[in-house]
């Protein structure tokens, strides 16, 4: 059926409900993008992880049925040249509904778009959920690592990363200043022969679902707080019009209501009846208040770019991106993947992190509802770090600290379950 992806004997598909809760078989197939750089280092290591984990937790009764798709590099070795990401590869992640992968390269400049932003895309998973969760004995740069305790709903389908730019002195971009001067009076691009031109949809729609979701997560998880970070004050029709359709979703849908007359809304929990405030902080404030104030923050709501920056950010008070884990998801589907990226000096070398990876596993078991399993990995993760065993990253600013290598770490977590 498939031209290149192999798929498993003895495995079965996850399937979807209306309600899109998940049928999960005890032999699941799960699609896998190893990744460029050291996506060939942390791929595997998180496969023997979480074999194990699951292995441990159900004595043998459950078992995940790994399946290779392709993008990056090893698509272009595998299906030609310049297929970077193979239709079938999407079909696959579709089709099996809950996948992982690897980093995988995009070059600055010129070249190939990103093909992360295309999978997110391409299957339209618009929330790029980011938890960020200290792991006590896991270096820090901030004093109170610990208060740092926070949620990312990135949206993931709209903003700059629509790709919709034009190069400098490029005849479409020069089409498009004339167009931008002639027809809208546009008079403030200051060096119109040779500027690029980059457009930034924002729409409301987008924005609702980012932020219901947002919202039904800080309900269910009981959280206090929503914030949604925007530069609303410079891009008042995107970023300021994000912040103000936040705003009245929450109020239309949820019932909140103004606080001291705005415009922070709050509203009671249904579940629990405490109070969850939905409130607002331009981004290069929220910047500086999640070194300063770290507590005030729980369930962050943003666009695309902040989420992006934000999430190193926040990632580094905690430890850095070897331990920053996420999810792209659609109602649907849901494609696990770490923070960081390929960091292409160091593949190959069995030398990074493969906690990022590991956790990403990790937060799809539980979305699995392996629940047993996912505990498991927690625990471990928690156990390796506290036996000061762990890679360059941590083991640089730890004392004390045995450093060991990405396949090394693997093995300590796997020796503490
Ligand atoms: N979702 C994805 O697939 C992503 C892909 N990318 C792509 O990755 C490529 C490289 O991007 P770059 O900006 O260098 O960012 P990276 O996230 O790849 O690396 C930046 C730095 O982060 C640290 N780091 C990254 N991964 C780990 C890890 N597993 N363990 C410990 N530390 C880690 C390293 O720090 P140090 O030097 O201090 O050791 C590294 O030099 C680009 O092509 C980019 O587009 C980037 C982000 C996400
Ligand atoms: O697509 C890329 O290469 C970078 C993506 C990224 O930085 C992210 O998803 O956080
Ligand atoms: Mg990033």
């Amino acid at each position: 059926m498939y031209q290149h992806i192999k798929v498993p004997e003895g495995g079965q598909k996850i399937t979807v409900n209306g309600d899109f809760s998940l049928n999960v078989p005890d032999q699941p197939i799960i699609p896998f993008i190893m990744g460029d750089g050291t996506g060939i280092d942390i791929t595997p290591v998180m496969i023997k992880v979480i074999d194990a984990a699951v292995a441990k937790a159900y004595g043998g009764s459950k078992k995940i049925h790994w399946m290779e798709v392709y993008a990056g590099e090893r698509s272009t070795a595998v299906y030609g040249p310049d297929v970077w990401l193979p239709p079938e590869t999407l079909d696959a992640v579709r089709e099996y509904v809950v996948s992982i992968k690897g980093p995988l390269t995009t070059p600055v400049g010129g070249g190939i778009r990103s093909l992360n932003v295309a999978l997110r895309q391409e299957l339209d998973l618009y929330v790029c959920l980011r938890p960020i969760q200290y792991f006590k004995g896991v270096p820090s740069p901030v004093r109170e690592p610990e208060k740092t305790n926070m949620v990312i709903f990135r949206e993931n389908s709209e903003d700059i990363y629509a790709g919709i730019e034009f190069e400098g002195e490029s005849e479409k971009a020069k089409r498009l200043i004339q167009i931008l001067q002639d027809e809208f009076g546009v008079k403030k691009i200051r060096f119109p022969s040779t500027s690029g031109i980059g457009i930034k949809p924002v729409s409301r729609e987008g924005t609702e679902r980012l932020v219901r979701k947002a919202i039904q997560y800080a309900i269910v998880n009981n959280k206090p707080s929503v914030t949604l970070v925007h530069k609303g004050n410079i891009m008042k029709f995107t970023e300021g019009a994000f912040r103000d359709w936040g705003y009245a979703l929450a109020q239309r849908e949820f019932g909140a209501e103004l606080v001291d007359g705005g415009p922070w809304v709050s509203f009671k929990n249904p579940r629990t009846g405490t109070d969850i405030i939905v409130k607002d902080v331009i981004a290069d404030a929220f910047l500086q208040q999640i070194l300063l104030r770290p507590a005030e923050y729980s369930v962050i709501a943003t666009l695309n770019l902040n989420g992006d920056y934000v999430s190193d950010a926040l990632a580094a008070q905690v430890g850095g991106i070897g331990i920053a884990p996420g999810a792209n998801m659609s109602d649907s589907i849901a494609m696990f993947e770490a923070t960081h990226g390929t960091a292409p000096k160091y593949a190959g070398k069995d030398y990074v992190n493969p906690g990022s990876e590991i956790l990403s596993a990790e937060m799809m078991l539980r979305h699995m509802g392996w629940v047993e399993a996912a505990d498991l990995v927690i625990s471990s993760m928690e156990k390796a770090i506290l036996s000061k065993k762990v890679t360059y990253d941590f083991a640089r600013l730890m004392e004390g600290a045995t450093q060991v290598s990405c396949s090394g770490f693997g093995q300590v977590m796997i020796d503490h379950m």
